[in-house]
């Protein structure tokens, strides 16, 4: 049985208002997203928002709500929506107010039914950036960031289940959101500066207003 989760009412108002662009950053675990959206925050400013971050700081916490993602986030499955949600929308609400022009959302959404939720409950994202890279590659940038990142999750064991997580639930969300003609399909086994041209060409065709 999924466990209860405690929810607070959040007044999205403000952030419906701002009406600021929203980029989703999907792709394999390791497949260079935080790497990425480094690189995208100091050319264009967006607000960078990580769904692993959000939680990983939500464990730090010491919350009710962390202690009960500790083991899920180690088993490399994915945490119930509804805590993602919430944490994502209170980071949201936090960088409005601080004037963001505009958000990556980074490691959402893992399944459909999150981009779904988003989207009715927020906002419709403008375009979703997915970084495209191979499993053999994934297990090898995984390793290498293990060896410095001190993540429970960044282990072999870890790494497969959150493998097989990928290609059951995340795999939709690339066909959803291509079906949307949303998607944007990026080969990311090359260097990072390659892959980052790639991600400026396509954001430099939507971004000329931010
Ligand atoms: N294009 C690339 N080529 C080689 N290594 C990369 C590339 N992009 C990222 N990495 C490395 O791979 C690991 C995972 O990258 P990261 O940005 O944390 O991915 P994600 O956020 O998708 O899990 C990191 O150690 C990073 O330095
Ligand atoms: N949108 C989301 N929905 C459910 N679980 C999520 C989530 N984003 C992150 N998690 C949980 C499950 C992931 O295996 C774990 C680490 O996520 P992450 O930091 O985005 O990994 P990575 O950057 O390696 O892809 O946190
Ligand atoms: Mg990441």
């Amino acid at each position: 049985m999924a466990p209860t989760v405690e929810r607070k009412k959040i007044d999205l108002a403000p952030l419906k208002a701002a009406n600021v662009p929203i980029f989703f950053i999907v792709g394999g675990p390791g497949s260079g997203k935080g790497t990425q959206c480094d690189k995208i925050v100091a050319k264009y400013g967006l607000t960078h928002l990580s769904s692993g971050d959000l939680l990983r700081d939500e464990v730090k916490s010491g919350s009710p709500r962390g202690a009960q993602l500790t083991a899920i986030m180690e088993s490399g499955a994915l945490v119930p929506l509804e805590v993602v949600l919430d944490l994502v929308k209170e980071a949201m609400l936090i960088a409005i107010e601080k004037g963001s022009k505009g958000f990556l959302i980074d490691g959402y959404p893992r399944e459909v039914a999150q981009g779904q939720q988003f989207e009715s409950e927020i906002q419709e994202a403008k375009l979703v950036l997915f970084f495209d890279v191979a499993e053999e590659t994934l297990v090898k940038r995984l390793l290498g960031r293990a060896e410095t990142s001190g993540r429970a999750d960044d282990n072999i064991d870890t790494i497969k289940k959150r493998l097989h997580t990928f290609v059951t639930s995340t795999a939709p969300v690339v066909d959803y959101y291509e079906s949307k003609g949303k998607l944007v399909r990026i080969n990311a086994e090359g260097t990072v500066d390659d892959i980052f041209g790639v991600v400026v060409a396509n954001l430099d065709k939507v971004t000329s207003k931010i």
